[in-house]
């Protein structure tokens, strides 16, 4: 179990919401990952528009905690009115700081999303930023007070998996707050990878939505992240730079 802020979660993976061919494949890929959060762009969300179709209408919400995100902003103040919007609704009390600075790679503004925690922060919002996966950003964001920090892996949408595992590695020990691995991941290994280096959780989306089979991929990523921490909790054996025997035979008497 982890915490974040008042909340205890269970399941390490969290979900993505965008990007489903449609909300049935949405609801049976929810189900089959077994996510305690969903994420979701409050841009695309119906919210004040009830006549129009939402995916909150398909699911028990009762079963899910929410995680707004302030896609879309590109400043800090885009991203406290699109946090507050999310509130207003009563969707949930925790926001991810989504600050993009390069429309080209998606990667975010590191200074944008520090002033909208600061402010958001002051605001009493359940903080978890989504940065890059800077060390001292990630050390100043908590000292800041965020309630959790999600270092991507590699581009949003890329599927290109870990890129800087040291970096992430680094974050992870100096971490005093849940590390949640977002964007970027692939494959099952992936995310398999983030979990056996340490990372509390991994957010996911694309990898499942663009899947030839989303459902089953949303199974394979559940199956995966719960290895990845078992094996980290089990303890991973060093890298050694020579072989060494599985079977030694030094010091055991040997049966003619
Ligand atoms: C920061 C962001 O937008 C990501 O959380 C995205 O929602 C998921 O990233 P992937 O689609 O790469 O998994």
């Amino acid at each position: 179990m982890y915490q974040i802020g008042p909340y205890t979660f269970t399941s390490r993976l969290l979900l993505g919401t965008g990007k489903f061919s449609d909300f049935d494949i949405q609801k049976g890929a929810i189900e089959a990952s077994e996510a305690e959060i969903l994420t979701f762009a409050v841009r695309r969300m119906n919210i004040f528009e009830p006549s129009q179709p939402n995916l909150l209408d398909k699911i028990n919400l009762s079963n899910y905690r929410l995680l707004p995100n302030t896609a879309g902003a590109k400043t800090a103040e885009e991203a406290v009115r699109i946090a507050n919007l999310a509130k207003a609704s009563g969707l949930c009390d925790m926001v991810k700081v989504e600050v993009i600075g390069c429309d080209d790679t998606l990667l975010p503004d590191p200074l944008e999303t520090y002033r909208a925690c600061e402010m958001l922060l002051a605001e009493g919002f359940i903080v978890l930023p989504y940065t890059s996966d800077d060390v001292v950003l990630a050390r100043k964001l908590q000292e800041l007070g965020v309630h959790a920090i999600m270092p991507g892996a590699s581009p949003i949408g890329s599927g290109q998996g870990i890129l800087n595992p040291y970096n992430l590695q680094v974050i992870i020990e100096q971490a005093t707050v849940p590390v949640i691995v977002d964007a970027g991941i692939g494959a099952p290994s992936d995310a398999a990878l983030a979990l056996e280096l340490g990372a509390d959780a991994v957010l996911l989306n694309s990898a499942v939505s663009g899947a030839k089979n989303p459902v089953q991929m949303a199974e394979a990523m559940k199956l995966a992240i719960r290895a990845g921490r078992l094996g980290s909790e089990a303890g991973i054996i060093e890298k050694k730079e020579r072989a060494q025997a599985s079977s030694p035979s030094q010091g055991m008497s040997i049966v003619d």
